[in-house]
């Protein structure tokens, strides 16, 4: 039931080459009735050998009818695969897109939690493992199911007897064959764990690797590397070793109709009761039924695995999407509005508590207050990339779930301290910011965020390749990029998640000039981490606890909050030690 309903979901999954599949099925099915030409051309010619027919023409007919069903069975198998594998190439790459598509609408903190090792091995290998059961078991198992049933079916019209004889080992076989296939789907699903693991291992390991050569940490992280490739490998060695001998002796079973076939047909044909016709058509049929069934058992574990393929690949294309609606709407102004908000990036663990904060249009609000006090995740939750489900979030008065997401992306620009750069040049990297942009308006961007000089002293300039993440340039160089291409954007609202990195005065003064022009008559909220660049602004929230704990101007709330006060004076007091 469960390979039935997973088979299903395969089917479904497929659905934009079913008629290619089907075709490449009926295919496969007709070379396997052609391929059974050679069998019954040698059961007609024994025949002819038994009454006595001398006609070469006869004997001559058959055998060009047996050549030509070998050559058809050979070009419809060719034809059935060469269409399977289009077929199914094709909706890989349909599945791998629907992914691509999927995840952007899937609340980012799902997404997060995924390893990037693990979502790798499901985009990359859980889909391509699809390739079995759509190309191959489909035309082939069905086809060799089907050849077996249609000799099956013209023995029990020569004599009944023999052929339900000749079904005997299938049973025998079957039984060897059902002691592996009993717990299979558990264990194909317990191999791809163990892959997934080893995937976040070694995915971990590349990433990691300058920490663990800065804190010496080769030995263990290379352990925890080493310790997870042995146990994938185990796990397979241990598996594959359980099924071997069920499975050499349901192989061997099988093949073994002969040995109930001969000595009863033996003894049917001397008490008369068999012709000796029949029994050899019998005996030369029985050869056929074996080889197509062991063909068709060799696809049995790909029904077994079908059930966790299609459950790892729904895990994302099925997952929790971020419901907003798609039509545009017009909004009035940009005032942020953030009513009763309670928020959790888990079920039971609320970080957000009842938080009701308002950030006026065209002004400079900051979010201030410890680390860990849920600072990002008010910014995040107003960016949208999670949607509340307690209380409300409003931009100019209409709920954040009622604006279709690319919307709230094109109207917020996101600037955070590890802005992800991509392995492109740094001019597409700007670019990201606004995709029409010519390349007079990304070299505006990079000047106006004080990167254009450094870009220009760069062998290849703006087509130089910033590498993984923009590994090839400082944190302040990667930094700017991020702040052109945000400039690029030109969004109404920016959200600031203030440096802590790359404080070093000379690379200060530039990303805060940067800054200063990037906010340049927008919505800017700060998440501040040094107060001193927030004094002026209009509005300051000290959040603490996943609440809002008071707001007001720097003035204000050096009066009326001890928390802003004491952390303006730790502020002031490490402010001193540096120019000291
Ligand atoms: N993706 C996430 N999944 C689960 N928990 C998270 C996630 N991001 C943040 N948290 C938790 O939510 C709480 C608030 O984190 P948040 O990053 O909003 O604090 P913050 O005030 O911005 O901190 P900091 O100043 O250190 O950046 C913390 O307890 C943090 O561990």
């Amino acid at each position: 039931m469960e390979t039935k309903r997973s088979m299903a979901r395969l089917w479904e999954l497929a659905e934009s080459e079913h008629g290619r599949l089907i075709r490449s099925v009926l295919s496969a099915v007709f070379g396997v009735i052609c391929g059974m030409l050679p069998y019954f051309a040698a059961a007609r010619m024994i025949s002819g050998l038994f009454s006595g027919n001398r006609q070469i023409q006869f004997y001559a007919a058959w055998c060009l009818l047996a050549f030509a069903g070998y050559t058809a069975r050979a070009v419809f198998y060719a034809l059935a695969l060469s269409m399977s594998h289009n077929g199914t190439f094709s909706v890989l790459k349909h599945i791998r897109e629907q992914i691509l598509k999927k995840l952007p609408n899937m609340p980012l903190g799902t997404v997060m939690d995924i390893s990037s090792g693990k979502m790798k091995q499901i985009i990359v290998d859980q889909v391509e493992s699809m390739e079995r059961p759509l190309a191959h078991l489909l035309p082939e198992m069905t086809s060799n199911l089907m050849g077996p049933v249609f000799i099956l079916i013209y023995l029990l019209i020569l004599d009944w007897r023999m052929a339900l004889l000749s079904l005997v080992s299938i049973p025998a076989g079957m039984i060897f064959m059902g002691t592996v296939m009993k717990d299979y789907g558990e264990k194909y699903e317990g191999a791809v764990k163990t892959s997934q693991r080893m995937n976040a291992a070694i995915v971990e390991y590349i990433g990691g690797i300058e920490v663990i050569k800065a804190f010496n940490q080769g030995r263990n992280s290379y352990g925890r590397y080493a310790d997870s490739i042995l146990a994938n490998a185990s796990y397979y060695y241990n598996w594959m070793k359980s099924c071997q001998l069920p499975m050499s002796i349901a192989k061997a079973v099988l093949p073994t109709t002969l040995i109930t076939i001969l000595p009863a047909g033996w003894a049917w044909y001397v008490t008369g009761s068999l012709s000796a016709e029949t029994f050899l058509t019998v005996i030369i049929l029985s050869l056929g039924v074996a080889g197509p069934l062991i063909a068709a058992m060799n696809f049995i574990d790909d029904l077994a695995k079908a059930g966790t393929i299609v459950d790892s690949v729904d895990s994302i294309l099925k997952g929790e999407e971020q419901i907003h609606k798609d039509q545009p709407v017009p909004w009035p102004d940009s005032d942020i509005c953030a009513d009763h908000v309670s928020f959790g990036y888990h079920e039971g663990e609320e970080v957000l508590h009842d938080v009701s904060l308002r950030i006026a249009a065209g002004q400079l609000t900051a979010f201030v207050g410890p680390s860990g006090s849920g600072k990002s995740t008010i910014a995040k939750l107003i960016g949208g990339f999670w949607d509340v489900k307690k209380g409300k979030i409003s931009i100019g008065g209409v709920s954040l779930q009622d604006i279709p997401l690319s919307e709230i992306y094109d109207h917020i620009a996101f600037v955070s301290q590890d802005n992800y750069l991509f392995d492109e040049t740094i001019r597409d990297n700007i670019r990201m910011g606004k995709m029409s942009a010519s390349d007079q308006e990304v070299e505006e961007a990079a000047k106006a965020a004080g990167c254009d000089e450094f870009i220009r002293s760069l062998e290849q300039g703006y087509d130089t390749k910033v590498g993984e993440g923009g590994a090839h340039l400082s944190g302040g160089e990667r930094q700017r990029i991020s702040i052109a291409r945000a400039m690029l954007k030109d969004a109404p609202v920016v959200i600031l998640d203030e440096a802590t990195a790359y404080i070093d005065p000379e690379n200060e003064a530039v990303i805060q000039n940067a800054v200063a022009r990037l906010v340049e008559g927008k919505t800017v909220i700060v998440i501040a981490h040094r107060l001193s660049t927030i004094t002026d602004a209009d509005r300051i929230y000290v959040i603490r606890h996943g609440r809002v704990d008071a707001c007001g101007t720097h003035e204000q709330l050096l009066k009326e909050s001890s928390l802003y006060e004491s952390m303006w004076k730790a502020h002031i007091g490490v402010k001193e030690g540096e120019k000291l």
